[in-house]
């Protein structure tokens, strides 16, 4: 695992994007997989800036999103597709046609998952899967306690996910309780990875992820048996594993 130490969110922002740009211009048909939350927004805008400026081609890369909340329509504010247009989509020259969300209205859910899943597996896993971490360690909406051997399924929110989640919406009643997610299985399928953390409200999922056992309890900490991880994190995320290392 690589860890980057970044001095702030920008920075943090600004190596990720770094890293996404070179391998999007090195590999065209780049299969890209996408978070959301607020960690990322910072690296989305740093893509748009660089595509504004040097007309960065997005026209061969596909993306693939982890997870969308069960009940949310696309086209409403709190969807993730909403956020993926806002931040990233409406302002890159991709095709709608390789963008792929999980759709959280299907019908049938489970079968959504299972379609989804497929996806992945058609593809053999994406290329670079972008990261960020919940503060009790979950990636995706894969929370403590989940099996890693799980691939996309419909995931229950924990309860402090949906708190930490509740500033997205009108009130707390309003966040989902469920959402399909990539599994940790499906994650690990990703040649590479690139997980990002800011804030010291992180910082006890870094230490799980960095210092503690391999568990389930931590779902990050999987990450150590993928031999291609990268972490950028800034000093508060790494607060604690500067503490343990005095
Ligand atoms: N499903 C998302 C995760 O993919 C994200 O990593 C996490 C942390 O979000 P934030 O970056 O806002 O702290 O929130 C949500 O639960």
């Amino acid at each position: 695992m690589r860890i980057i130490e970044a001095e702030n969110y920008q920075t943090v922002s600004e190596a990720a994007a770094s890293i996404i740009i070179d391998k999007v211009k090195t590999t065209p048909q780049l299969t890209l997989g996408l978070a959301t939350g607020g960690t990322p927004v910072g690296t989305y805008e740093w893509l748009v800036k660089d595509h504004q400026k040097y007309d960065t081609s997005y026209e061969h890369v596909s993306t693939y999103n982890l997870d969308e909340y069960v009940g949310i329509h696309p086209s409403d504010q709190q969807s993730y597709h909403h956020y993926m247009d806002k931040y990233l989509f409406n302002h890159i020259n991709i095709k709608r046609s390789h963008i792929h969300i999980p759709d959280g209205t299907a019908m049938d859910v489970q079968a959504e998952a299972s379609r989804y899943e497929g996806l992945i597996h058609s593809i053999n896993g994406v290329d670079l899967q972008l990261l960020g971490i919940g503060g009790n360690g979950h990636i995706g909406f894969n929370e403590p306690g989940t099996s890693f051997t799980k691939e996309t399924h419909i995931a229950t929110l924990a309860r402090s996910t949906r708190e930490a989640n509740a500033r997205f919406f009108s009130s707390m009643e309003k966040v989902p309780k469920q959402a399909i997610t990539m599994g940790i299985q499906t994650i690990l399928k990703s040649k590479e990875i690139l997980l990002l953390a800011s804030g010291e409200q992180k910082a006890g999922a870094l230490l799980g992820l960095i210092r503690g056992d391999i568990s389930e309890d931590c779902p990050v900490s999987v990450l150590r048996n993928h031999d291609h991880v990268t972490v950028i994190a800034d000093h508060a995320a790494l607060s604690l594993i500067k503490q343990k290392n005095m």
